[in-house]
């Protein structure tokens, strides 16, 4: 697998996982793993580097967690924080340096970097790339933006009645991928674990 020089990492990691419950899936292990250390490890296929947004006081267990890590990382903190998915996207964006960003949300443990490739591919020359999915719901979690438009776009529509990611794309060339497009993408690439219950199931699936 390649790393692409024009291609950094965003991992989304800010929400408060109510549906977890007392503790921040982020950190949560999987067969002795945090769920964020998995999503950089696979991220690692395609790129060096990474932005992690979170909250303040979600630093120390995430840096702990990327301890020993090879994928360079850099901190995003919500200067707000609660504000929703579509904010973490833009404070994660506007810290990425290189043009575009594999953007990825820290519950997704088993994201293949085979769609990130795909991604990319598709997104060059536009402002980003995203899979549909066959029920017709966007994947914005799990996508390639340029980082630039997409963290203004981010802004712009945080301001907006309309606060849904997707709603940011309105002024944008965001390339569409249909999900049944996508080559040699591993089955649970979009697999998020939101409750107790999924980090179970997830565990017992890798005994
Ligand atoms: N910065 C930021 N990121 C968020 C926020 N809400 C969700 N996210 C991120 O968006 C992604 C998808 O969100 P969810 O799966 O709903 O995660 P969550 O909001 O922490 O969990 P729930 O509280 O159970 O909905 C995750 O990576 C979250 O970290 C937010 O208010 N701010
Ligand atoms: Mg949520």
């Amino acid at each position: 697998m390649t790393s692409f020089d024009s291609l950094e990492g965003v991992v989304l990691a800010g929400g408060y996982s109510t549906r977890f419950g007392e503790t921040d899936k982020a950190v949560a292990e999987l067969a002795g793993t945090p769920l964020i250390r998995r999503v950089v490890d696979q991220l690692a296929g395609v790129t060096d580097a990474v932005v992690v947004n979170c909250r303040d006081e979600q630093r120390e267990a995430i840096r702990n967690a990327l301890s020993g890590s090879d994928v360079d990382r850099r901190y995003a903190i919500d200067p707000i924080p609660d504000r929703g998915p579509l904010a973490g996207i833009g404070v994660g964006l506007a810290a990425v340096d290189r043009e575009y960003a594999a953007v990825v949300a820290c519950d997704m443990p088993f994201v293949d970097p085979t769609l990130f490739e795909q991604l990319y591919a598709h997104a060059r020359g536009h402002d980003g790339a995203v899979v549909r999915l066959e029920d017709g719901w966007y994947q914005t979690t799990q996508a390639v933006y340029r980082a630039e438009p997409m963290a203004r776009a981010c802004e712009e529509t945080l301001g907006s009645d309309d606060t849904r990611v997707l709603a940011a794309f309105d002024s944008l060339d965001v390339v569409t991928v249909e999900e049944a497009d996508l080559e040699g993408v591993s089955a649970t690439t979009f697999e998020s674990v939101d409750t107790p219950d999924d980090l179970r199931a997830a565990a017992q699936r890798l005994e």
